[in-house]
């Protein structure tokens, strides 16, 4: 399933059981926001976080942010429920933890399916476990796949990779799942940045992950949402470098020319299809903020 360009620059996580936080995202600059069933809330309040979120987005009011549910898995006491009660909520996605393989998003949509969920509810994965990571070229290909959420907590967990400031542990599962998704057409977010007090390490972290092909990255706290946003938006340099590429590059073709110089460097096809995308998705972001 493919999506059309949205910008996806802050996606922020809220426990479900946290009703003032689900009324505080009405009115924050997060362009996602992740409702939380699963790891962020405790087992005695998985109904009551059910029961909130149901509220929550039937009253609406979060504007043009997208609404993702994450559930609990179906090897949970809570998943088959969870996902029953979201089918038919009025939602822009449904996201699915520690997914080992293809067959567990299918086992998920057969649930939905079943519930009544329309066949466009879009599906994201959370890439967080050992398997998930060696099966992620499989899992990316899933027709009703939307996009994929790095857990980078539960990942080093497993994998038993300390958090470094410069994420050496994590680079390979991080490459691989944007090598899956850019295979696959679909969106990815980087993982979240536990230290909420160390704001140099947070935007260093936000300008790792836009470096390393990420569309933007989950978040955990209402502080992180403006610097994120800034990261993962196209700069003015960026566009208008862009406006110059794809200038050069239109004259250059009616003049039967297959490469040009803008600025001293070589620009050819590829470069003017990347301006293109940079200029959508500064477009996207304009209407999101208007
Ligand atoms: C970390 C927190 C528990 C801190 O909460 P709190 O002590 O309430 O923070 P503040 O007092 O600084 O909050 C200021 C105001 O902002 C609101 N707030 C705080 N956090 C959020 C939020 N996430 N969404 C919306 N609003 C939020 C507070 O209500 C305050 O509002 P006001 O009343 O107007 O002053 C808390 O931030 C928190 O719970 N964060 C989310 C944690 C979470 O969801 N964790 C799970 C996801 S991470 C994960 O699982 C990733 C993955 O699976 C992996 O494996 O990596
Ligand atoms: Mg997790």
């Amino acid at each position: 399933m493919r999506l059309a360009l949205r910008p996806r620059r802050s996606m922020l996580y809220m426990p479900g059981a946290n009703a003032r936080a689900l009324e505080k995202a009405r009115m924050l600059p997060a362009d996602s926001l992740i409702l939380d069933m699963e790891d962020a809330v405790a087992p005695d309040a998985k109904a009551q976080a059910r029961e909130q979120i149901v509220l929550a987005v039937t009253e609406g009011g979060y504007g043009k942010r997208e609404i993702i549910v994450r559930v609990n898995g179906l090897d949970t006491a809570w998943g088959k429920d969870d996902l029953y009660t979201v089918a038919k909520l009025p939602i822009d996605g449904v996201l699915l933890p520690k997914v080992n393989s293809l067959q567990e998003i299918d086992a998920a949509v057969t649930c939905l399916t079943e519930a009544g969920a329309s066949a466009e509810l879009p599906i994201w994965i959370m890439a967080e476990t050992a398997l998930g990571m060696l099966n992620i070229a499989s899992i990316a290909t899933h027709p009703r796949l939307a996009g994929i959420v790095m857990g980078t907590s539960d990942l080093a967990k497993e994998m038993r990779v300390k958090h470094t400031a410069d994420r050496i542990g994590m680079l390979v599962p991080l490459s691989l799942c944007v090598l899956a998704a850019r295979a696959n057409g679909l969106e990815i977010l980087d993982g979240v940045y536990l230290n909420l007090e160390d704001e140099t390490g947070f935007c260093a972290a936000c300008e790792q992950g836009k470096n390393m092909g990420f569309d933007g990255k989950t978040l955990i706290h209402p502080k992180q949402i403006d610097v994120t946003n800034q990261i993962f938006s196209p700069s003015g340099a960026d566009i208008n470098h862009a406006r110059e590429v794809i200038q050069a590059w239109e004259e250059a073709r009616k003049a039967s020319k297959g490469v040009v110089v803008v600025n001293g460097k070589l620009v050819e096809n590829l470069h003017y299809e990347e301006s293109l995308r940079v200029l959508a998705l500064a477009d996207a972001i304009k209407e999101r903020n208007s």
